[in-house]
């Protein structure tokens, strides 16, 4: 194997608000959502020319290829014991700062400025929400992987969107022609519309592509974390565009999932629209941060 079993042992304790309902309207309008990327082009879009364009699809490729049911299984298994190192929150956040995320046509800033950019757009328009200010904080902090004292894995098994592996792989995804390379494609017990799963079964019983996402969780989880379901939900499917923006995959849910997917469809749009060139002043915004980490999370 490439890499070795990492750990992180993270977090939470108390939070104080239980989420309800995203709020429909918000006081001065909210949030307004660019037309425009950093690089001038819509955003998300895969096709247009532009410098990030091969390296985002040949990330793709690789990502469809090794994203087997398999592969999921292996690395949650490892990285599900959470027994390597123990880092406080903002020495991960700082440890991202090397890393640029080959899979993102919008973004070309180091992960620190992409996380205080959610974090700081959510707070503006949510000021009493602070649990979402917290997810936004750490919603990414599973790229550590990436760094070799987190077993060092390439970018595709941990960044880009992510989909579930046993079953068919939907049409929606990014660059969906790769999966042809993949073996579960031509396995004929993953490659139906349900494959392994059945109707309604609960996101919570389907496996995602390994990646940031559901590691974060897992050491969320693993210390017994004090934030609000749904923010553990965002957490560990931000990245699942096939579902929260194309709708696919959506008879995998349940009930619980349905309502959680609201408060993602909330957090979505900070955690996309928010990239930009607009730089955070870091040292001003990280007090209140370090408070939040010190009310909410020990370490991660
Ligand atoms: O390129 C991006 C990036 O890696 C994000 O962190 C991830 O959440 C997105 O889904 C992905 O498309
Ligand atoms: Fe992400
Ligand atoms: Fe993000």
């Amino acid at each position: 194997m490439l890499w070795s079993v990492p750990l992180v042992a993270a977090v939470t304790r108390e939070v104080k608000s239980i989420p309800s309902d995203p709020k429909e309207s918000l006081m001065d309008g909210g949030f307004v959502v660019p037309d425009a990327n950093s690089f001038g082009h819509t955003f998300r879009d895969y096709n247009a020319e532009s410098e990030r364009q091969k390296t985002v699809e040949e990330f793709y490729r690789m990502n469809h290829i090794h994203q087997t049911c398999d592969f999921v299984k292996r690395m949650r298994e490892q990285y599900g014991k959470l027994d390597r190192v123990e880092m406080s929150i903002w020495e991960c956040i700082e440890l991202l700062n090397e890393f640029v995320d080959e899979s993102d046509p919008d973004l070309d800033e180091p992960q620190i400025e992409h996380l205080l950019q959610t974090a700081e757009a959510i707070r503006k328009d949510y000021p009493e929400e602070d649990w979402l200010h917290l997810t936004g904080l750490i919603h990414d902090l599973g790229k550590v992987l990436l760094h070799p004292s987190f077993g060092q894995l390439p970018q595709w098994a941990v960044v880009g969107d992510t989909f579930p592996v046993g079953c068919a792989f939907d049409e929606c995804n990014v660059h969906h022609k790769y999966f042809e390379e993949n073996p579960d494609h031509l396995d004929p017990k993953y490659n139906t519309k349900l494959g392994v799963y059945s109707e309604g079964c609960g996101l919570e019983n389907v496996l995602m592509s390994w990646g940031h996402d559901d590691y974060m969780y897992l050491v969320a989880k693993g210390n017994k974390t004090s934030l609000p379901l749904a923010g553990l939900f965002i957490i560990r499917y931000h990245s699942f565009y096939p579902l929260h923006k194309h709708g696919a995959y959506q008879y995998l849910m349940n009930e619980e999932d349905k309502e959680n997917l609201k408060w993602l469809h909330v957090f979505n749009k900070y955690d996309l629209y928010s990239k930009s060139k607009v730089r955070i002043d870091v040292e001003k915004v990280k007090p209140y941060y370090l408070s939040l980490i010190e009310k909410v999370c020990m370490s991660i």
